[in-house]
C-alpha cells in the first residue's frame, strides 16, 4: 500500500468533554508537512492520535490503508516520534541512552550498535556520543530526541515543537536537520512559529481551536493575503497602541521609527502594499477564522 496518512473526520474529546480536535480530513504523503496553530489549537493532541498514543473519538484515520485503532502495530512499526516532553536520562551518554532505547524497542541485539552509530552520525552528535547527556545543550537534547525516533528507520517520522527552548542558533540547525532528513519519509512537523517550517514544508496544515483551516502549499497561504498586506513606519512610541488595534505580524526597529507590516486594511495613507510572506499569510488566515493571536 502506498505511503499515505488519511484522516477521515478525525475527532477528539477529552473527558472533560473539551473537543481539542473536530473534524479534520487531511491526506499526507511523503514529504514534510508543516502543522501549524496557535498554543491551545490541538497540534498535540492530534500528534498523540496520528502516534496511536490516543485513540480518535471521532472518525478514523488509516496508515496504508489500515485503521490505526484497530491495527496499531502496523503504524507503530514504522513510526518515529519525539514527544513535545522528550526527556532524557541525564546519567547517561548519548550512546548509551540510544542503545537502551533501541533494545526496548525490540531492535534484533546484533544490529543496534551499528544503528546507534548510524542515528547518531545523521544527528551530528557522533563526536560527542560518550559525553553524558546531563552536559548536553538543549539543542544536543533534542538533537538526541531525533536520533532515538530514527531508530527503527521510520517511514512516518512525527515531531512535535521540537524547537521549543532552543536557542537562535540551534533552531537553525534543528530545521536543516529535519529538512535533510525527509526523503522518503512522511514527517509531521508542529510549531506555532512560521520561519520553523518555511524553508522546508512542502506542505502546511493549519490549526485553530481543534480545527483544520487551511492545507495546502505554502504559496497558497501567502496567495490569500494578497493585497492585505501593509508596510509602515511610526514613531516608536505609537506602537504599543497601533498593536492593540492592528494586525501587526511584523516590527522592526528603524533609526527614523518602527517599520511594522499590518495585515488587513490600510493602516494609514502612509503606508504601502507589499507582497504577504508566509507570516503574513498565516496571520491573515488566523485573522480571517476569527482567532486573536499574537504574532
Ligand atoms: N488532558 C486534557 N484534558 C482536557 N483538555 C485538554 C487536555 N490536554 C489538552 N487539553 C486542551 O485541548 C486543547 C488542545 O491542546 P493541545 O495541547 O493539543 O494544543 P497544541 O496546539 O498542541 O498547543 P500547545 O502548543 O500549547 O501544546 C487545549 O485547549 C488544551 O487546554
Amino acid at each position: 500500500m502506498a505511503l499515505e496518512l488519511a484522516l477521515e473526520s478525525v475527532g477528539y474529546r477529552y473527558r472533560s468533554g473539551h473537543e481539542a480536535v473536530a473534524g479534520v480530513d487531511l491526506a499526507l504523503t511523503p514529504g514534510i508537512v508543516g502543522l501549524l496553530g496557535p498554543n491551545g489549537a490541538g497540534k498535540s493532541t492530534l500528534m498523540r492520535v496520528l502516534s496511536t498514543l490516543a485513540k480518535a473519538t471521532a472518525g478514523r484515520v488509516t496508515w496504508r490503508g489500515e485503521d490505526i485503532a484497530r491495527k496499531p502495530d502496523a503504524l507503530r512499526r514504522e513510526l518515529g516520534y519525539l514527544p513535545q516532553d522528550f526527556g532524557v536520562y541525564e546519567a547517561l551518554s548519548a550512546r548509551e541512552f540510544l542503545a537502551f532505547l533501541a533494545a526496548v524497542k525490540g531492535l534484533p541485539a546484533r544490529s543496534v550498535a551499528a544503528r546507534v552509530d548510524a542515528c547518531l552520525a545523521m544527528v551530528g552528535l557522533d563526536d560527542v556520543a560518550d559525553q553524558r547527556l546531563g552536559g548536553y545543550s538543549g539543542g544536543m537534547r533534542q538533537r538526541v530526541g531525533i536520533a532515538q525516533a530514527l531508530l527503527n528507520d521510520p517511514k512516518l517520522l512525527i515531531v512535535d515543537e521540537p524547537t521549543v527552548g532552543l536557542d537562535p542558533e540551534e533552531r537553525v540547525r534543528f530545521r536543516h536537520l529535519l529538512a535533510e532528513l525527509a526523503g522518503e519519509r512522511l514527517v509531521i512537523l508542529s510549531t506555532h512559529i512560521v520561519s520553523d517550517i518555511e524553508a522546508s514544508a512542502a506542505t502546511l496544515a493549519v490549526m485553530a481551536r481543534g480545527k483544520l483551516r487551511f492545507h495546502g502549499a505554502p504559496e497558497a497561504l501567502m496567495a490569500a493575503a494578497e493585497g492585505q498586506v501593509w508596510q509602515w513606519t511610526l514613531p516608536a512610541d505609537q506602537l504599543a497602541e497601533a498593536r492593540t488595534r492592528l494586525k501587526i505580524s511584523r516590527a522592526q526597529r528603524r533609526a527614523h521609527g518602527v517599520e511594522v507590516r499590518v495585515v488587513g486594511e490600510q493602516p494609514s495613507d502612509d503606508a504601502v502594499r507589499v507582497a504577504p510572506d508566509l507570516e503574513d499569510g498565516y496571520l491573515w488566515l488566523l485573522h480571517r477564522s476569527g482567532e486573536a493571536v499574537d504574532a
